[in-house]
């Protein structure tokens, strides 16, 4: 892992970079795929199914039948953790709701927001290296709260045409309703597109590696919705002497394993602590079946040494993590000065694995940089806000004028019309009864 003392400003860019290709890497092949899968449907599907996943199938569609059996491969112990989870997350996203938001912003003129559920949504579920089935309990949880009528389900299949049996356990007792075994750049292009087999959605969730991320970006161009982009996993550690080396390079190769293409970033103001924490990683990377992978991502990786706390802030602001763990004497000036993370850990006891799996939050995350600008996934993304309005007749008097005027000097002339024949209106009407008395 590279170790870097007090880095230069004007180097901060650098040597934040993130491990992924570019997205002009990418974006051709995404592009191949994606004019093949809107004209072929699900015979293109299958040619990037058999290239990619190495599986030619006849029927990508999962069965109540498959669903069965693959509920009885999963343990009852695996079962009730899947279940104290999957109760977490729904306790943690109910609370979530939000009511209605209603003003009479004018005497007579009422207004109000409502939220309604997106009703077609696709989830992503990754399954390249390892079978995500709790990204299931992150996607599907929120959708159904939100009311959402179909969830559909894309998974890459493995080169038995199988899908792991606790993705089909999850997504059967999540009430996804449909499932479909195909990943990648396919998987998306087909939700977008709608294929013989796969729907059409309105709006795609869900992580996955490089290529599912720029596929995900390019579907927006179709009018299709994406949550975020959710890449490769990463996570910075910000930890002084006070933490415990052990459970730092523990958190750090959590991520690592993700992928070779995942970062992980230690900054601490101790180089005591820096050294210690490269000690116990190398002790625990060796144990570790996925050493490999965790590895590679190590040498994507930093530990980086910062003299102050105000620099140590600044660049982790910069960089703008997906997690962010903090465990430090001083932590109440990083929990409030944080501005640029998905989800914050706070405490020698808070591992991020508590977060991807069980406490309650989202682990659909920004990754990137973009937690910038991007909220992880919540209840709110799988809904829309839509305002409604109600002009009474004295509502219209108290504010017609003011649309007549803006509408004129807009010069929609239409717009204007719309308000004087009403105005009108109840001016005769106002006449007519003055003549009746
Ligand atoms: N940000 C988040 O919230 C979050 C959450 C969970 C996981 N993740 C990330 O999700 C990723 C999961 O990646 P994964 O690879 O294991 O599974 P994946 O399902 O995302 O990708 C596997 C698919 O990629 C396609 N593919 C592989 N190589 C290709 C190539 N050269 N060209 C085109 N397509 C190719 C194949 O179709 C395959 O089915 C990891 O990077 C992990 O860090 C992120
Ligand atoms: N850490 C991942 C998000 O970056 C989520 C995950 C799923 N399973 C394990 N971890
Ligand atoms: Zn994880």
């Amino acid at each position: 892992m590279k170790k870097i003392y007090n880095p230069r400003k004007q180097d901060w860019q650098e040597l934040l970079k993130r491990p992924t290709q570019t997205i002009d890497d990418i974006e051709a092949t995404v592009e191949e795929i994606f004019g093949e899968v809107r004209s072929k449907g699900d015979q293109a599907i299958a040619k990037y199914t058999s290239i990619f996943d190495g599986v030619s199938l006849n029927d990508i569609k999962v069965t109540d039948s498959e669903i069965g059996k693959a509920s009885k491969q999963v343990s009852a112990e695996l079962k009730e953790a899947i279940t104290t989870a999957k109760n977490n997350i729904e306790k943690f996203h109910a609370a979530q709701k939000t009511s209605r938001v209603i003003v009479e912003t004018q005497n007579g003129v009422n207004c109000w927001q409502e939220k309604r559920p997106i009703q077609k949504v696709g989830l992503y579920i990754p399954g390249g290296t390892a079978p995500l089935f709790s990204t299931i309990l992150m996607l599907a949880v929120p959708a159904n709260l939100a009311g959402c009528s179909e969830v559909v389900l894309c998974t890459p299949p493995n080169k038995e045409g199988a899908v792991n049996p606790a993705i089909l356990y999850t997504a059967n007792l999540c009430g996804v309703t449909e499932i479909l075994k195909v990943g990648g750049i396919q998987a998306i292009a087909g939700m977008t597109f709608g294929t013989e087999s796969i729907p059409q959605v309105y709006k795609i969730f869900g992580p996955g590696n490089q290529f599912v991320t720029v596929a995900k970006q390019l579907a927006t161009k179709f009018n299709v919705a994406i949550d975020m982009p959710a890449g490769p996993s990463e996570l910075l550690v910000l930890a002084d002497d006070s933490a415990n080396a052990d459970f730092v390079a523990s958190d750090l190769l959590s991520q690592a394993e993700h992928g070779i293409d995942s970062q992980v970033v230690l900054v601490s103001t101790s180089k005591g602590f820096i050294d210690d924490v490269e000690v116990k990683i190398k002790d625990q990377l060796e144990e570790l079946p996925r050493r490999e992978i965790a590895q590679k991502a190590i040498e994507n990786s930093r530990l980086i040494y910062v003299e102050a706390k105000e620099t140590a802030l600044q660049l982790i602001n910069e960089y703008g993590p997906e997690h962010f763990i903090i465990c430090s004497a001083d932590e109440d000036y990083y929990v409030n000065g944080i501005q640029n993370a998905g989800s914050v850990f706070i405490g020698d006891y808070t591992p991020e694995s508590a977060g991807d799996y069980a406490s309650g939050t989202n682990h659909t995350l920004p990754t990137n940089g973009y937690a910038k600008q991007y909220s992880g996934v919540n209840l709110d993304s799988f809904m829309k806000s839509m305002t409604f309005q109600k002009i009474t007749k004295e509502g219209i008097k108290e504010i017609g004028v003011a649309i007549e005027l803006m509408a004129e000097a807009e010069g929609l002339q239409a717009h204007k019309n719309a308000v004087t024949l009403r105005l009108k209106a109840l001016q005769e009407e106002r006449a007519y009864e003055n003549q009746g008395v």
